[in-house]
């Protein structure tokens, strides 16, 4: 029984309990911040083994890995007076919260650990980058989809800006959904195809044997419909935007001393 605790239950702390619950119960006792209140009522209502405890420090204390799950603006308030001891570890899931800066709020000797899950997570499905490897978190996120540690905190920063780009993605598919139901096509069946064609993508990327290169030129026709948008509408200024954007991100990521 590995005793989980998490501050914070908001969008990615309930997807990592109902991932922990995913096809049969994971063998784990989770501790929830009493915030927020209404998922942490409903997750300890809906699994046997969560609880939601009185306040952070409860979480801290009755957990071996504290998962720290709050807004990065929320940190201060969240974890101002709890104390984490030295036999804990910390996971950090806030974006642009480097671990030097979390050891000033915390105060403590407990390894720490950042972490990126996604939303995935819940069907455990999600790879979690992690930094630095620690065996007990590793294992953890083994569980839930698979860990994928890196070597050093920038590295973790430039897959950080890489994780930024999700919601585009939807956006993108969205607006080709409008595009096709503004030229007559009801907008379930719009939705319903372009869902349809999306998701042939993604299991195209199961597919570990070809590169992404492999795998456009081989969706691609020589000069058919594929390549007339890759080419006039994915040129080489817009990639060049796309890299800039992340540029920025990676930037803002990125703690002063390695800028
Ligand atoms: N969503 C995602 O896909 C991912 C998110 N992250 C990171 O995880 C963190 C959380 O994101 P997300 O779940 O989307 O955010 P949400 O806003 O959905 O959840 C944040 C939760 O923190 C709670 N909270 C606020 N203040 C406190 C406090 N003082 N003590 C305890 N809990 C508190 C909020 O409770 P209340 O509702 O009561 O205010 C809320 O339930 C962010 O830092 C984000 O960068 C990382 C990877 C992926």
């Amino acid at each position: 029984m590995q005793r989980i605790g998490i501050i914070g239950v908001g969008e990615i702390g309930r997807a990592i309990v109902t991932g922990l619950h995913h096809e049969g119960r994971a063998a784990s006792e989770v501790f929830l911040s009493p915030r927020g209140a209404r998922p942490a009522a409903e997750l300890s209502a809906q699994y046997e083994d969560v609880e939601v405890c009185a306040d952070n420090q409860e979480v801290a204390d009755r957990s071996e890995i504290v998962i720290l799950a709050m807004r990065r603006e929320h940190r201060h308030e969240a974890l101002a007076r709890v104390h984490v001891g030295s036999d804990k570890v910390v996971v950090n899931l806030r974006a642009g919260v480097g671990n030097d800066d979390l050891r000033q709020v915390l105060g403590t000797d407990a390894p720490l650990v950042r972490a990126i899950p996604l939303p995935t997570i819940r069907e455990r499905r999600s790879v979690t980058v992690v930094y630095p490897s620690h065996p007990d978190v590793d294992a953890f996120f083994e569980r839930l989809g698979g860990a994928l540690p890196v070597a050093d905190e920038d590295s973790f920063n430039v897959l950080s800006a890489l994780t930024g780009t999700l919601t585009t993605h939807y956006a993108y598919l969205d607006t080709l959904t409008a595009w096709a139901a503004d030229h007559g096509i009801a907008p379930n069946d719009a939705d319903r195809y372009v869902r349809g064609l999306f998701q042939g993508v993604g299991r195209s990327l199961g597919d570990k044997n070809r590169s992404l290169d492999q795998l456009a030129a081989d969706h691609e026709t020589p000069n058919g419909n594929n390549e007339r948008v890759r080419g006039t509408w994915f040129d080489a200024a817009n990639a060049k935007a796309l890299t800039n954007v992340l540029d920025g991100l990676l930037a803002d990521l990125s703690p002063p001393k390695s800028r």
